[in-house]
This record gives structure tokens, C-alpha cells and sequence, in this order.
């Protein structure tokens, strides 16, 4: 108790006081701040694994990676290629990237906006220690081009790698060794999670059905399988399959699943492939001609996430492609069907309407049972004008702007050559760049392209 009334004194108490306070608060400040830094430290010194995959291979082996790290008690995140800013990797010590490669040694859709925003100008990274990851095909001109790219460009920005890049071939298990050797050294574990895909089931080829005969095109075949035992497993419209050729059990190949489990069998759209000199390709021509109808077909599914419904079930959706790309539209639009979901617009493009409107029938009864809105065609050899899937877009712009405007969403499905890249083309001359790359980052635009 302060007995006085002393002001001189009381003066030399409060000051006592506040000095008191200020020896107190400045340890309580700089334990703070410490923190504070200590938690950023942390922050840096968990671990980036982005990846940019088109197909989800290459999403799958980041998730498989991540659990690797987190086994070994390493925090981690995961994130896609196009969401990793200048910041987020200045920041960080340790990242993993795995790139898969398209078009003529590309970045898929998910790494494009990395590839064209950061990777085009400097970006010191003197902090970073990193490995790459390469998936890609040996039969295309640049092999495994992006994740090459990626890793020269972040080298160049003096991050240092953890160890010689790795390239994986159309996903052999070999080549993936390396990069599992790596990860338990890193890691310090010799324990690792599952790595190996799901095996091949026997499927039955249960039919198979021309679709186009007379076409100046390429065959094309309606193929129902079903599996030989057991109940039908679960997919979501917008999923693949992978088939293995008896001819190369090795090189599986994968088809967009044209169904939905209501209709109870897997339905595949295969265009029988050709080679120059004639012959036909291993894969197509074994399913599409000398597989016998009931004979056993080693399948698996695979999810397709960059190409389902998810957060645009609920939204219009604009579907467009070419050819066999129908497959992957028919499954979302059996799928709509099914939810009674009916703001569905369809182009599509072909050669000749009079055989290859394929599913012409179905696309007809959706329309008059208002199950599909819009029907907008394109033939290329129908004698006069030659039309390609992307002309049907300008005459149609209004309504497109429209629909982008009720909160649609773009699923385009087919090929990439021609098709994929002039259909972007279009959308970004009639709706702006900043909308298209806007649509892509909220999941409204989604392409399988091949
Ligand atoms: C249309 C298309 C183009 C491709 N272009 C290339 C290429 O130029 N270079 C390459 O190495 N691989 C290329 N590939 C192969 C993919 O990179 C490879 O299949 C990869 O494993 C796919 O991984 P993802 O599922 O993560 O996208 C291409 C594949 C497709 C379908």
C-alpha cells in the first residue's frame, strides 16, 4: 500500500511501476515474435509436393509421394502446379514437383498458368532443394518436354536439386524405382505406402456395336464390358478406364467410360486406329475386331477428378467435342439424365451426319423429353462449307455468354490436335482470356483431350 501523499515520490513509484512493466513485456515480445518466426520457420520447413497432371496419374503418384513424407512424420502439401505462387515457393526449402508432359512438350491445363506466368521470367530461388518427377511418352517427339523445362528453369534460378531428375515412360513401375529410393533416403524410412496401382480384373467384352458403317472416317465401336465376377464397382461420370492388350499387357490404354453404374455395365466409344502402311493399332484393334464377344478383357477404372461433375453437379454445363470425345460427354449426360437435370447444351462435331451422329437416336429423345436444351452439330465432309465443333461457337456467342453468365460450366472432350486448341481458341475470343482462365481456376472449364 502506497501511504503518501508525496508527489515526488508517487512519481518515482509510477515510474518503478512502468519500468517494471517494460522489463516484463519486452521478453513477452520477443518470445512472441519468436514464435512467430518459428511458425514461419515451420511453414518453410514443410515440404511442397505440386503436381501438373492432365489425367491424374500424375496427381495420383503426389498423393503417394505425400504419404511417403508423412509416414517419416514430414509435414506436407500438396498442391496443383497452377496454384503455387512466386511466394509460396521463394518461401520454401523442400519441394517435389511431378510434371506429366502435353501437346508438343507442354505443361497440362493445371501447370499452364505456372509455365506461362513464373516460369517465363527470373525467380530467384536460392533457398529451394527440389526434385522432379517426369512423366511422359517416349513415342512423342518431346519427351517428357515439361518436366524437363521445369527443371532447367529451376535450376537456372539457382534451387538446388536433391537428386538427378527422374522420367518415367507411359508409367512403367520400373522407371519409378529411382524416385521411390530417393523418397525413403529423403525420408529416412524404409517404409512406404502402396504404391502399386490396382490390379487388372477380367472384364467381359459383353457387345460391341459398329457405329459408323459408310463413314469416310475411321470405325468406330459401342463396347459394353461388365466384369466377369462380382458386383459392379463405383465410378462417377467423367472416369476412365485402362485396358491392357494381351499384345502389350504392359502399355495399358485408356478410354473415357461413355455410362454411369445405373446402367449397369461399363460402355466405351473406341475408334479403331490406323497406321500409315494400314495396320491397326494394338490396342484398338484387339478391342474393336479380334476380341470375340464374351472373351475376357484386363481392366481397371481410374478416376478422372479434373473431368468429373463434383461442385458443377448442380450447374448448366456446356458440352463439346469431337469423334470418340463424345464418350466422356455421354457419361456426363447420362449421368444429368439420371438427376432429372436438363440445362444441358451439346455441340459436337464429326465428318458425315448421315453415319457418324453417334447416339443420334438418345440425343434425339433427350431433347424431346427436355433432357438436353441445346443441340448444336457441326460436320466437316458434308460436301460445301467444311465445319469444325469451334465454328459452331461465334454463331453462338450470345447464348454462350449467357450461359456462362446463369454460372455453367465447359467440359470439352476429344482430340487435341485441331480441336481442343481451336475450341479454346473461340471461348477466348467470345468470352476474354480473364473469363476463360477465371472458369479454368474455379474447375467451370475442364477438358479430356488426347
Ligand atoms: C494428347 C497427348 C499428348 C502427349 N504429349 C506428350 C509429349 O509431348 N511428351 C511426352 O513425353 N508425353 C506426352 N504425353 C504422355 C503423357 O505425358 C503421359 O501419358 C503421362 O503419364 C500422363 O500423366 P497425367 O495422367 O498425370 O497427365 C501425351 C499424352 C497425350 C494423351
Amino acid at each position: 500500500m502506497i501511504l503518501t501523499n508525496d508527489t515526488a515520490r508517487l512519481a518515482l513509484t509510477a515510474a518503478c511501476f512502468a519500468a517494471y512493466g517494460v522489463t516484463c513485456f519486452l521478453p513477452w515480445l520477443r518470445t512472441r515474435r519468436k514464435r512467430a518466426a518459428m511458425a514461419a520457420a515451420g511453414d518453410a520447413a514443410g515440404w511442397i509436393v505440386a503436381y501438373a497432371s492432365q489425367t491424374g496419374n500424375g496427381e495420383e503418384l503426389a498423393q503417394q509421394t505425400a504419404a511417403t513424407l508423412r509416414l517419416a512424420g514430414i509435414g506436407v502439401r500438396v498442391i496443383e502446379l497452377g496454384d503455387v505462387t512466386a511466394a509460396a515457393l521463394q518461401g520454401a526449402e523442400r519441394a517435389l514437383f511431378i510434371a506429366s508432359t502435353y501437346g508438343e512438350g507442354d505443361a497440362p491445363d493445371g501447370g499452364a498458368a505456372f509455365a506461362g506466368k513464373l516460369m517465363t521470367r527470373p525467380l530467384p530461388l536460392p533457398r529451394l532443394h527440389y526434385g522432379v518427377l517426369a512423366l511422359g511418352d517416349s513415342s512423342y517427339a518431346h519427351f517428357c518436354g515439361f518436366g524437363r523445362a521445369l527443371d532447367a528453369w529451376l535450376s537456372a534460378q539457382g534451387a538446388q536439386p536433391l537428386f538427378p531428375r527422374v522420367e518415367v515412360d507411359r508409367g512403367a513401375t520400373a522407371d519409378l524405382a529411382p524416385w521411390r529410393q530417393h523418397l525413403s533416403h529423403l525420408a529416412g524410412t524404409s517404409d512406404a505406402p502402396d504404391w502399386e496401382a490396382p490390379a487388372f480384373t477380367p472384364w467381359r467384352l459383353a457387345e460391341r456395336r459398329l457405329m459408323n458403317p459408310g463413314s469416310a472416317g475411321g470405325a468406330v465401336f459401342h463396347i459394353e464390358l461388365e466384369p466377369v465376377a462380382g458386383a459392379l464397382p463405383a465410378w462417377q461420370s467423367g472416369d476412365l478406364v485402362q485396358v491392357a492388350p494381351p499384345a502389350q499387357p504392359d502399355r495399358p490404354r485408356e478410354y473415357s467410360i461413355a455410362s454411369v453404374p445405373g446402367d449397369g455395365r461399363v460402355h466405351l466409344l473406341v475408334r479403331l486406329h490406323q497406321h500409315a502402311d494400314g495396320s491397326a493399332g494394338i490396342a484398338s484393334g484387339w478391342l474393336c475386331g479380334e476380341a470375340a464377344v464374351g472373351e475376357p478383357v484386363p481392366l481397371r477404372l481410374r478416376q478422372h477428378r479434373r473431368f468429373r461433375l463434383e461442385g458443377n453437379a448442380a450447374r448448366p454445363l456446356i458440352l463439346i467435342g469431337n469423334g470418340s470425345g463424345l464418350a466422356g460427354l455421354r457419361g456426363h449426360l447420362r449421368a444429368r439424365a439420371a438427376a432429372g437435370q436438363g440445362r444441358n447444351w451439346l455441340l459436337f462435331g464429326e465428318r458425315q451426319r448421315a453415319h457418324d451422329l453417334h447416339y443420334g437416336d438418345e440425343l434425339a429423345t433427350w431433347q424431346e423429353q427436355g433432357r438436353l436444351e441445346r443441340l448444336d452439330l457441326a460436320f466437316s465432309r458434308d460436301g460445301g462449307e467444311r465445319m469444325y465443333v469451334q465454328d459452331l461457337l461465334p454463331p453462338a456467342a450470345g447464348t454462350l455468354r449467357a450461359w456462362i453468365a446463369d454460372g455453367a460450366a465447359i467440359y470439352v472432350c476429344g482430340s487435341l490436335e485441331g480441336m481442343a486448341g481451336g475450341v479454346d481458341r473461340a471461348l477466348r475470343e467470345i468470352l476474354g482470356d480473364g473469363t476463360v482462365d477465371a472458369l479454368a481456376t474455379e474447375g467451370r472449364y475442364r477438358r479430356d483431350v488426347y
